[in-house]
């Protein structure tokens, strides 16, 4: 206890004579609230939602304000065209979380979404290549049909009233977006969806996130050790999943023969490994490879980040997409009936996946539901160098905490910026317009990789579920209230809504 409160007192001694240096030497003239020692501005975030802190503060000092956090300036932007030069910027690749480090050595060990640019190299190629990232869009769009028409048949028959189904959407999407990664990004099937959370692998990974939510937004000093030595070895349990991944992929390929090229990979990880294998024969002879990005660590920390970046996001996105179908009836109807006439019956007809991309109202409703539920809000980056952006200095070390959200709904910037109008995106000028303020996939070098396999996952979805059910709110003032960690979460992750069936649908 003695040892606690003596290193809690260094601490705050040492961290507030660097405070006081610091206020004298910033480069910053800018405003921002009033900081404590040690804690700076930390305080202020606890028991309240971080979003609405940050927004009122930039109504206070405006959409450029610096505010402290533990030992570090944090330079907060709320501008859109500030925010885009920024994530332009290749000086601000790195990606780091200042409101509570997580140890460096966690990230080394690639237990939680890396910082370095370097791990999302692969993983870009990967997605961008022609014959890969069609296959991994064709894949995504078949296994979410199939999750979808599972996730019907589970709704409908697990329950037995009669008449309208009482559906938590959040939880299944949850479950539905988790089988998709796992089949996605492991190579095979979670079954989140068959067992829920009871299913053992399934509650691993759940407790995984959860705690790297915790680990983003509990101050070291507050962090339980119970909670730090489960986090581990849930991690580590994913961890080695992911090097069983490997393998599994490795002896695959190796029954295959030695004339299995890149173009043949049937999944994710085989794709990695045959790029490692690709390299190492590429360093063997001299050639110039990525070899330093393909060891085995690199390759786990690309499947992680699959599950990491592609689960919660898609996830809650489905499930905000659902409460304004359910909000609009109208629209809802306009969504359904683009589905019906564009789409082929069976999503086995290879015009499906094609046809996926070609419905714009589809399209606008889900843009103008991700403008109002910015599912990822706020973005972080450390300036790598010395930059001036906007005609601001930024120093080298300086974390640049991006508001995406709150230019995404920015009153001096978009007309009725409160109110759900998916038809603003089919204008042709508005929607060019509304590019340059929302980015849900964020911008620049590290913007989603993920963000094509998302648009198909969120469009096959509705595509099955839509014509086969009608949504309703529970009442018609049915509100659903957010939460935000990592990213923008329904309340206690739960938002119920009533399914009912449609006789005319193709189900
Ligand atoms: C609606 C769903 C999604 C949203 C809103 C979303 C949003 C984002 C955003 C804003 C970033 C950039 C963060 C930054 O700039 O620091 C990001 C990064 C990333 N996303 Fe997504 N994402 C979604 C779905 C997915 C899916 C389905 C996958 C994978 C299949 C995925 C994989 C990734 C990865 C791997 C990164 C990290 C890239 C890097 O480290 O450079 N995302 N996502």
């Amino acid at each position: 206890m003695i040892e606690f409160i003596l290193s809690a007192l260094v601490i705050l001694i040492t961290t507030s004579v660097g405070w006081f240096v610091r206020v004298n030497t910033s480069p910053f003239s800018l405003p921002g609230p009033l900081t404590l020692p040690y804690f700076g501005n930390g305080l202020s975030f606890i028991g309240r939602d971080v979003i609405q802190v940050i927004d009122k503060w930039t109504s206070k000092y405006g959409k450029t304000y610096q505010i402290r956090l533990r030992g570090d300036w944090i330079l907060m932007v709320a501008d859109a065209d500030f925010l885009r030069q920024i994530l332009a910027s290749k000086s601000f690749v790195k990606r780091d979380n200042p409101i509570s480090q997580i140890p460096l050595d966690m990230y080394k060990k690639g237990l939680v979404l890396n910082p370095d640019v370097a791990v999302s190299r692969i993983h870009r190629r990967l997605f961008k290549s022609a014959t890969q990232g069609q296959r991994f869009l064709e894949s995504a769009c078949l296994i979410s049909c199939q999750k979808a028409d599972r996730l019907l048949e589970i709704i409908f028959t697990n329950q037995c009233t009669e008449g309208a189904r009482l559906v938590d959407v959040a939880k299944y999407f949850k479950l539905l977006t988790l089988d998709i990664i796992g089949r996605l990004a492991f190579g095979y099937d979670f079954g989140a969806l068959e067992e829920g959370v009871k299913h053992a692998l399934v509650s691993r990974i759940v407790k995984y996130l959860k705690g790297v939510q915790y680990f983003g937004f509990t101050v070291p000093l507050l962090r339980s050790k119970k909670a730090v030595k489960d986090f581990v070895e849930n991690a580590n349990y994913l961890r080695d999943l992911e090097y069983n991944t490997l393998k599994r992929a490795r002896e695959e390929l190796a029954v295959r023969g030695q004339d299995v090229t890149i173009e043949d990979a049937k999944s994710f990880p085989e794709s990695l490994i045959l790029e490692q294998q690709q390299a190492m024969a590429a360093a063997d002879s001299g050639a110039a490879s990525d070899l330093e990005f393909l060891d085995d660590n690199y390759l786990a920390c690309d499947i992680r980040d699959m599950l990491l970046a592609g689960t919660d996001t898609s996830s809650n996105a489905l499930t905000y997409i659902f409460y304004f179908l359910a909000k609009y009836p109208e629209k809802s109807a306009k969504v359904r009936s683009e589905l019906e006439s564009t789409l082929p019956t069976s999503y086995s007809d290879p015009q499906f996946s094609k046809m996926l991309l070609k419905l714009p109202y589809t399209d606008a409703f889900i843009k103008e539901t991700m403008r109002l539920f910015f599912i990822t809000p706020i973005i972080v980056r450390e300036a790598a160098e010395d930059e001036v952006v906007n005609g601001l200095l930024i120093p080298k070390g300086t974390r640049v905490n991006l508001n995406l959200s709150y230019a995404s709904t920015d009153p001096s910037q978009i007309s009725q910026a409160d109110e759900f109008l998916p038809e603003r995106w089919l204008v042709p000028a508005q929607a060019s317009m509304l590019s340059k303020i929302v980015f849900p996939f964020g911008h620049g070098t590290r913007n989603c990789v993920g963000q094509h396999i998302a648009r198909v996952e969120m469009r096959a979805v509705l595509a099955r579920i839509l014509p086969n059910v009608d949504v309703h709110l529970l009442s018609p003032d049915q509100q659903v209230e957010t939460g935000f960690d990592v990213v923008l979460h329904p309340k206690d992750d739960c938002l119920l809504l009533k399914f009912t069936r449609r006789n005319s649908g193709a189900f």
